[in-house]
């Protein structure tokens, strides 16, 4: 049984697939203190958060059996994702699902601004008709200055065009020719800050946008420009806003989020031309239903099934992907595994070279599951697919991928090749049929060698007698050998022999193999 616990509120559409799910036990619980958040967590395995809950480091890291946090929404700022990673827990969010009920809020805002409509409200509310008071601007042939021209920011820019205005985005991440295909006219942040009448941020926080717009940023905007923010607090400088709401230079601020939420920044929002909603960017019933039937959906697929989609540190795989790369995906966490029982000192580099069919998929998750595979044998801690990168990154491991459009006898191959202190070793995988994991080079070796079960990989000097030796060896022990795979470069100099046994070996067998005349050395390896 698979236990969620959802702590913020969820729609009910999406709490009722939890509760019609065989396998998966559902408790909401949104009233708690960090502390209580933090016990609360240690007994599930899925938790479900919205931007109330902060997950942080601490909570994570308590979490004994936590392996997926889904977010019903958008931004993962409340949440600790390298952290999470570490601990290998799947982070997932729903995007899109709130981009359009967002991105109506940001121009609600943005029209309410301009026409004080909510100053006006209040004004009527106390019993007063103050119609010389609230002289509004217009907003036809205006300039709008979208900062971050993702999935809202775009839906503001359409929205915006029908009201005449002119559109004008700042996204570094974004092509010019991604922009001329949406029809977006990009600029540089100066651009926008020299010419806009009105900017709306909607860049996720991070390091980066952290304070990006700040006293700085103000000095450079045109005098009596209206900002609105329905990303993130603390984006925009609070302080440095306040400011220039105060000097003027700012005409007006619609702010849906705030550094601190709730936030008790009152100076702020007492401010006649601020106006402010809590937080209310995604609230409607249609984006609710949307983003909790999603999560819910994807976590269940995840907790139940494996299935991985939407992560924020995870490639997204489908059920259907993942049925056509499953074969690949052994392979590849098959050859890691392979190659780190073969090696003797610590790995500086990784370079993984892709050929042939494999490569009508993202290789992304191949190359993680082949981290998987190669630190597993290294490592007692739990290596899975959402921390294995992040190890191999703190271990100061250099990964590399490539592709080749060469394709030698193979139909797909993947070769590793891992630097250490000590040596450079190649190792190579192919499919044998549609599924079937191969390891099909050692070094250089051409083998068939089946990846299971217990295996000795054997360095010997081709000379005759040697196979009766070591038969002789295994026998004596009373091991069975399954399979075995003989395989040299050039005729009397080194060979190599791969045996596949039912039994691991003792030390003391091990010893004897080596003593064995003509052997140069002996690995076992456990697949
Ligand atoms: N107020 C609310 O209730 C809601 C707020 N949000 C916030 O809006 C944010 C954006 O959401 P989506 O549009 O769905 O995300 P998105 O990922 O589709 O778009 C974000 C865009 O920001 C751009 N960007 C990133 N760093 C940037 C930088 N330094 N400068 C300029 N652009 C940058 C990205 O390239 C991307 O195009 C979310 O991260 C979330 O924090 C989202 C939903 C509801
Ligand atoms: O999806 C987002 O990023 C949001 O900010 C929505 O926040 P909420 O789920 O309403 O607390």
């Amino acid at each position: 049984m698979k236990r969620v616990l959802v702590s913020d509120s969820m729609a009910n559409e999406g709490i009722d697939i939890f509760r019609n799910t065989p396998g998966i036990e559902v408790d909401v619980i949104t009233k708690h203190t960090p502390e209580e958040l933090k016990e609360l967590v240690s007994g599930y395995d899925g938790l479900v958060v919205r931007s109330s809950s902060k997950i942080t480091k601490e909570i994570i890291e308590s979490a004994e059996k936590l392996t997926v946090i889904g977010r019903a929404g958008a931004g993962v700022d409340n949440i600790d994702v390298p952290a999470a990673s570490k601990k290998g827990i799947v982070v997932m969010n729903t995007p899109g699902g709130n981009t359009v009920t967002t991105g109506e809020h940001a121009i609600a805002m943005m029209l309410s601004l301009a026409r004080k409509i909510p100053q006006a409200t209040a004004s009527m509310k106390a019993g007063k008709w103050e119609k010389s008071r609230f002289m509004g601007n217009e907003y036809c042939n205006k300039t709008l200055g979208i900062i971050g021209i993702g999935r809202i920011g775009t839906v503001v820019a359409d929205r915006a065009r029908g009201l005449k205005m002119n559109v004008l985005a700042y996204d570094p991440f974004i092509s010019p020719e991604a922009a001329e295909k949406m029809g977006i006219t990009l600029a540089s942040l100066d651009e926008i800050y020299g010419s806009a009448d009105f900017i709306s941020v909607h860049t996720p926080k991070n390091k980066e946008t952290t304070g990006m717009i700040n006293a700085a940023a103000f000095a450079k905007m045109k005098k009596g420009v209206f900002i609105i923010n329905c990303a993130r607090g603390g984006i925009i400088s609070e302080k440095d806003l306040y400011d220039a709401l105060v000097s003027g230079k700012v005409a007006g601020a619609a702010l849906d989020v705030f550094e601190e939420e709730p936030t008790k920044n009152l100076d702020l929002i007492a401010l006649e031309n601020v106006i402010c909603t809590p937080h209310l960017g995604a609230s409607t019933d249609e984006a609710q239903t949307t983003v909790a039937i999603a999560i819910a959906e994807q976590m269940v697929d995840y907790l139940l099934k494996g299935e991985i989609r939407y992560a924020v540190n995870f490639p997204s795989i489908s059920a259907d992907l993942m049925n056509a790369m499953a074969p690949y995906l052994a392979l590849a966490e098959k050859l890691g595994k392979f190659h780190a029982q073969i090696i003797s000192s610590g790995i500086e580099e990784v370079n993984i070279e892709y050929s042939g069919e494999i490569l009508k998929f993202d290789v992304t998750p191949l190359t993680i599951a082949l981290l998987k595979g190669l630190l597993t044998p290294i490592l007692n801690e739990n290596v899975n697919y959402i921390n294995a990168p992040v190890i191999a990154q703190e271990r100061g491991i250099n990964v590399k991928e490539s592709k080749s459009s060469a394709v030698g006898d193979y139909r797909s191959m993947i070769t590793l090749t891992l630097k250490t202190a000590k040596a450079v070793t190649t190792t190579a995988g192919a499919l044998f049929g549609l599924r079937a994991p191969r390891i099909v080079r050692i070094n250089d070796f051409a083998v068939d060698v089946v990846p299971e079960g217990h295996l000795l990989m054997l360095y010997n000097h081709d000379k005759p007698g040697v196979i009766g030796n070591i038969g002789t060896v295994i026998g004596t022990a009373n091991i069975n050998i399954a399979r075995m795979h003989w395989s040299r470069v050039q005729e009397k100099q080194k060979a190599m022999v791969v045996f596949s046994t039912d039994t691991p070996l003792d030390e003391e067998i091990l010893k004897k193999m080596k003593e064995t005349t003509n052997v140069i050395s002996v690995h076992q390896l456990d697949m």
